[in-house]
């Protein structure tokens, strides 16, 4: 048997467990020696030639492909992957050259590609930042589990750890206007947590990376650390700013000489966790900014998903090509988030005691899902990424998907001349806490949803579902508003919460960009809501194109008079996810005006549209509304209609057993 390559001038004894450092718990399947160590027990060592690869894993710990100078392995490899920790003060040089040449070759990247490849200089944009760091670990995570709730991980808690230590690489003025801002007291848990995250990473690494055998995450053991912190934990990282208005110049800049830092210490924050700061140097070390710190630049670069897919099952990593320490089970339950991996920047991280990044290279794609998230995080709302499985090289993004195109989570923006109507005219009801019964909600009056009998109901069940078929008339919601006296939580509030179900736009075989979440969705689920700029039918009626454009009624009415009174929006350059929904003639879902912040009852019809699921749909499938419904009930079955496109129509791709042929564009 082959002898496992091991770095010269490094003895086992020394990659053993330290006095005093912790041991993670067992994992459930943990590979025996042999298994974890099919090279045998040979204490032969082995140089490092260089550094073939790179990549990171679901926790973000970072693993490198090493050439070694003289071995080939029993399957003819001559490479295996290692964790970081293989670089002690004798290797370093190998890591230090490799980072050069990464960076060198970003760089040379972005200057080739300067559309899709942008140079920019973090400490301006902290929350674009912050954003590419938290996205990059979750794309981690997407690639590997594509269906996460099915394994035992818990990204809110992992994406915390992450968060709290991109925090702690922001800039000096940066961290001082956070700690300035009220959610002071919610990051000093946060970093408390990181300690914890960050002590039992180091303590594991070191007993285990040169062993090949994968401590277990155990994120369930870090419970008792993690006791103390609040329920806010849970939810999503509050950026310093949203940054969907701060686009970068399209023209790379790099900002070589930012002006040295003061030195910046232990915030007061991380002291009022004393339990969690009195053993941590680590994170002491990290959160010294030195006076005389070099500014780096730093360049980050996603794996393709294209090449992750290959490299990839759902659920076991495939990513290590060689005999090492990334065992299937070791992805599946993979050692902690690793202590020396503070960003994603990887490149720096070895070195970065005294210095942090100020400049990101980043791909279109990364800037777009770092500005979108930005601004779902802001809202609270789950996330929307992008997927492209089908010809990621040509369309990392949808057409007309920049970081000029502004995310609007649930809100429009008003043309020229449109005035937002006025909240003053909202109906309130009063008297009750909780609303159940129409009749005593003033609110309520616009409202025809209702029971088979015939009587009014409130439009959602007791799990906040849209009661389906319920709607006698127009299918209105409305909403209970902020006039109304009942609670927050009253069940006639859900459309205007937070979205709470994550969506992909991907690209489909056929048609173009779709929708889909990986949950399965109930029938009757608000998913959210169609946004963009609210401008005039008339307007509406001479776009160029109306791919992208949704009329606020349901009516086709185009009389002149109607015009003027009439609106619609248009998402072609600013909106969300919904814009992407593709039509079928057997769709899953379907469109509801939901008033809230308008009245129902005014002049300017000016409802929030919501796409609502008209039946069960399991994860993964994609999202549809019929962009016609008049014309299912006309067209039914009617074999005469099908083959024949109508004038301003285009053939229909959506494969339904109903399938009229068509779809009006
Ligand atoms: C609102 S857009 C939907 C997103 C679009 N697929 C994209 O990639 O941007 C509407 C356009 O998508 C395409 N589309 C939607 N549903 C389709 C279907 N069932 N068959 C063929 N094309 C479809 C048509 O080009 C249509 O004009």
């Amino acid at each position: 048997m082959a002898p496992k390559p091991r770095p010269r001038g490094r003895s086992r004894k020394q990659s053993r467990r330290v006095q005093g450092e912790r041991r993670a718990p067992p994992i459930p399947f943990e590979p025996t020696e042999d298994e974890a160590d099919p090279y045998g027990e040979s204490e032969q060592e082995w140089e490092v030639s260089h550094i073939v690869d790179e990549d990171i894993d679901s926790f973000g710990v970072e693993w490198f492909e090493i050439k070694w100078r003289g071995w080939r392995g029993n399957d003819g490899k001559d490479t295996t992957w290692q964790d970081k920790a293989i670089f002690d003060e004798d290797n370093q040089h190998f890591l230090k050259k490799w980072q050069k040449t990464q960076e060198a070759d970003l760089r040379k990247k972005a200057c080739a590609d300067p559309e899709n490849i942008k140079i920019m200089d973090i400490a301006k944009e902290p929350g674009l930042f912050t954003s590419l760091a938290k996205w990059e670990l979750e794309g981690g995570f997407a690639q590997k589990f594509k269906n996460l709730d099915q394994y035992p991980v818990d990204v809110e808690e992992i994406l915390d750890a992450f968060n709290s230590q991109a925090d702690i690489l922001l800039t000096e003025e940066n961290v001082q206007a956070k700690r300035s801002k009220p959610t002071r007291a919610r990051s000093s848990t946060r970093i408390s947590k990181t300690a914890a995250v960050s002590q039992r990473s180091s303590a594991s690494s070191s007993t285990n990376n040169i062993r090949g055998q994968h401590a277990p995450t155990s994120l369930a053991s870090s419970e008792e650390e993690h006791d103390d912190d609040d329920d806010d934990e849970s939810r999503p990282f509050n950026l310093p700013s949203p940054i969907g208005h701060t686009a970068p110049s399209p023209t790379p800049s790099i900002i070589v000489d930012l002006t040295p830092r003061r030195p910046q210490t232990q915030s007061s924050s991380s002291q009022n966790s004393s339990r969690a700061s009195s053993n941590r140097p680590e994170l002491h070390k990290r959160r010294t900014i030195g006076p005389k710190s070099k500014q780096k630049f730093i360049g980050v670069e996603l794996p393709r998903p294209s090449l992750l897919k290959a490299k990839s099952a759902p659920g076991v990593s495939s990513v290590s090509s060689s005999p090492s320490n990334r065992s299937s089970q070791s992805a599946l339950f993979p050692s902690q988030p690793n202590s020396t991996r503070a960003t994603p920047f990887s490149q720096s991280s070895s070195s970065s005691s005294s210095s942090f990044p100020s400049i990101i290279i980043y791909t279109l794609k990364q800037g777009v899902t770092a500005q979108w998230h930005g601004v779902t995080d802001a809202k609270q709302a789950a996330k929307v990424s992008f997927l492209n499985e089908v010809n990621y090289d040509d369309e990392p993004l949808p057409p007309g998907i920049n970081l000029e195109f502004e995310y609007l989570e649930d809100d429009y923006i008003f043309d020229d001349g449109i005035e937002p109507p006025s909240k003053d005219f909202l109906a309130g009801c009063s008297g009750h806490r909780r609303c159940g019964d129409p009749s005593f909600c003033d609110c309520q009056v616009p409202s025809h949803v209702q029971n088979e009998a015939g009587h009014q109901i409130m439009a959602y069940d007791n799990e906040g579902l849209v009661i389906l078929n319920s709607f006698g008339g127009t299918e209105i919601i409305v909403e209970c508003n902020e006039n109304c006296e009942c609670c927050a939580d009253c069940i006639n509030r859900v459309a205007q919460k937070p979205r709470q179900i994550p969506i992909v736009i991907f690209k489909t075989e056929d048609h173009g960009w779709g929708v889909k979440s990986p949950q399965d969705l109930p029938a009757g689920k608000i998913l959210g809501f169609f946004t963009g700029k609210v401008i005039q039918r008339r307007k509406a009626a001479r776009l160029p194109t109306n791919n992208f454009s949704f009329d606020l009624d349901h009516q086709d009415d185009t009389t002149q008079a109607n015009l003027d009174e009439r609106f619609s929006v248009d998402a072609s350059t600013c909106g969300n996810w919904t814009r992407f929904i593709n039509h079928s003639c057997s769709p899953n879902c379907k469109v509801v005006s939901v008033f809230y912040d308008t009245p129902a009852e005014s002049q300017s019809f000016l409802p929030k549209l919501a796409f609502v699921t008209k039946r069960a749909v399991p994860a993964n499938t994609e999202l549809t509304i019929d962009y016609e419904p008049q014309a299912q009930i006309a067209n039914k079955n009617s074999k005469k209609g099908k083959g024949k496109i109508p004038d301003g129509a285009g053939p229909c791709l959506c494969r339904a057993e109903n399938c009229r042929g068509y779809l009006k564009l």
